[in-house]
C-alpha cells in the first residue's frame, strides 16, 4: 500500500514547503512527493536571468527579481491548479513579499517607490478570494548555525559569497513572520527532528505528522 493512501492524504492535496534559504525545502519537497506520488513544483534557480546579478548587486536588481519571482510562482500556482492540486512545492509565494521584498525595502536596497508597486501588484494577484491557498504550509526550522553549514554544503557561490549578516536578518525574519501567518494551515517540522538523507523512510514519520495536521484542519473546517 502505498504511504498516500496508509495515511489518507488526499490526491488533490497541495502542500507548499517554507524555510529560510538552505533549510532543505528542496530535499523535502522530492522526498513527500517520491512518498506520495505527488508532482512537483520547484523554484528554478539556475535558469533565473537575475539572480547572480541580484547577489552581486542588491540595490540595482531587487525590483526585477521580485517581479520574476512573482511571475514564476504565479504561472506555477495556475499549474498546479490546472492538474487539480496533488502537489509539493518548493517554497511558497508568501515568503516573497514577508520575508524577501520586505526585508529588502527596510535594509533599505529595494527604494520605497519599488516596494510599493511589488506590493501592490502582489496582492492584487494573491491576496484576493479567487487564489487558491494550499492545503497546508509545512514551515522547516533549524539553528542558523546549522542552516549556514547548509548553505556552504550546497556550495552556490553566490550565496557563499554572500556575508553571514544577511543569512542571520533572514532567519530572524523568518521567526516573526511564521509566528503571525495565517494564510493557510502551518505544521512547523524541526530539521532536526527527521533525516531524510540518510534515512529515507524516515519520511514516513512526517507524512504520519501530515494525515493528522490535515484531519484536524479538515474537522475544523466542518
Ligand atoms: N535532512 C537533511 N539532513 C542533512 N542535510 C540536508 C537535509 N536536507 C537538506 N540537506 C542539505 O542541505 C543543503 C540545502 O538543502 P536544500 O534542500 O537545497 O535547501 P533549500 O531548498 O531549503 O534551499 C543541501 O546540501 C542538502 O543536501
Ligand atoms: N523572493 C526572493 N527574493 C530574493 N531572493 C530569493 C527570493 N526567493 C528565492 N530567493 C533566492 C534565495 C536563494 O539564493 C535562491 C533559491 O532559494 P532556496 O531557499 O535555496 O530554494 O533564490
Amino acid at each position: 500500500m502505498n504511504l498516500r493512501n496508509k495515511y489518507e492524504i488526499p490526491a488533490n492535496a497541495v502542500i507548499t514547503i517554507a524555510g529560510t534559504v538552505g533549510v532543505g525545502k528542496s530535499t523535502m519537497t522530492n522526498a513527500l512527493a517520491k512518498a506520495l506520488n505527488f508532482r512537483t513544483s520547484f523554484e528554478k534557480v539556475d535558469t533565473n536571468p537575475y539572480l547572480d546579478k541580484f547577489y552581486a548587486d542588491f540595490d540595482r536588481w531587487s525590483f526585477h527579481l521580485q517581479v520574476y519571482f512573482l511571475a514564476e510562482r504565479f504561472k506555477e500556482q495556475k499549474r498546479i491548479f490546472e492538474y487539480g492540486g496533488g502537489f509539493i512545492q518548493d517554497r511558497s509565494i508568501y515568503e516573497d513579499t514577508g520575508i524577501f521584498a520586505k526585508m529588502h525595502y527596510e535594509k533599505g536596497t529595494m527604494s520605497q517607490v519599488d516596494y510599493q508597486t511589488y506590493t501592490s501588484l502582489f496582492d492584487a494577484m494573491v491576496m484576493t478570494p479567487y487564489f487558491p491557498h494550499p492545503d497546508l504550509l509545512i514551515y522547516l526550522e533549524g539553528s542558523l548555525d546549522d542552516i549556514l553549514s547548509r548553505i556552504q554544503e550546497r556550495g552556490r557561490p553566490m550565496e557563499q559569497q554572500t556575508p553571514i549578516s544577511y543569512w542571520e536578518e533572514m532567519h530572524k525574519r523568518y521567526e516573526d513572520w511564521i509566528n503571525s501567518f495565517n494564510a493557510c494551515p502551518v505544521l512547523r517540522l524541526n530539521i532536526n527532528d527527521y533525516d531524510i538523507i540518510q534515512h529515507e523512510n524516515s519520511v514516513e514519520p512526517v507524512i504520519e505528522r501530515i494525515s493528522s495536521f490535515l484531519q484536524q484542519t479538515q474537522l475544523l473546517k466542518k
